[in-house]
């Protein structure tokens, strides 16, 4: 059986707030909320392939910093999501690919919108080392 391929999250923090995406496809996945990020490339590691998705979706440099514990079955099982938390380090991110809305949320914030049901065990755990914003 083939190994299901890896899909990295990145869980961009900036000034105590988690980047939300709003996906643009597939139609069944239209609308929701994500983790902007994407499949690794053949011979890329999941911290490269997070560098290289921020660099291409949003247009913003950024540096991965640790891995969330666990990971998720996603795509009816064939794809398998490993989130990282990640530092913006350079630029203002932009919806240039894959999503329409981006938007920044604080800890009071991050149930407001509407994430994929298999992003939210990582969202939480992201989302309880954000602090209150006080
Ligand atoms: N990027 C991303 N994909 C997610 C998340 N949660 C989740 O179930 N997925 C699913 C949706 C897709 O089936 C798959 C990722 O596909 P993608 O379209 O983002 O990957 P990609 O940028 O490499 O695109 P492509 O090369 O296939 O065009 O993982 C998430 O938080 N971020």
């Amino acid at each position: 059986m083939t190994p299901p391929r890896l899909v990295v999250g990145a869980a961009l923090l900036s000034d105590g707030r988690l980047l939300a995406a709003r996906r643009t496809a597939p139609a069944a996945l239209a609308g929701r909320w994500e983790l902007p990020g994407g499949k690794l490339e053949p011979g890329e590691t999941a911290p490269g392939a997070l560098v290289r998705e921020l660099r291409e979706e949003l247009g913003v440099e950024a540096e991965p910093l640790e891995r969330v514990p666990g990971q998720w079955r996603v795509a009816g099982g064939t794809l398998v999501l490993q989130v990282w938390t990640a530092r913006l380090l350079a630029g203002s991110p932009r919806p240039l690919q894959d999503h329409d809305e981006l938007r920044w949320l604080r800890q009071a914030e991050v149930d407001t919108v509407d994430w994929l049901p298999q992003d939210r065990p990582a969202v939480r755990w992201v989302a309880s080392r954000l602090g209150d914003g006080s």
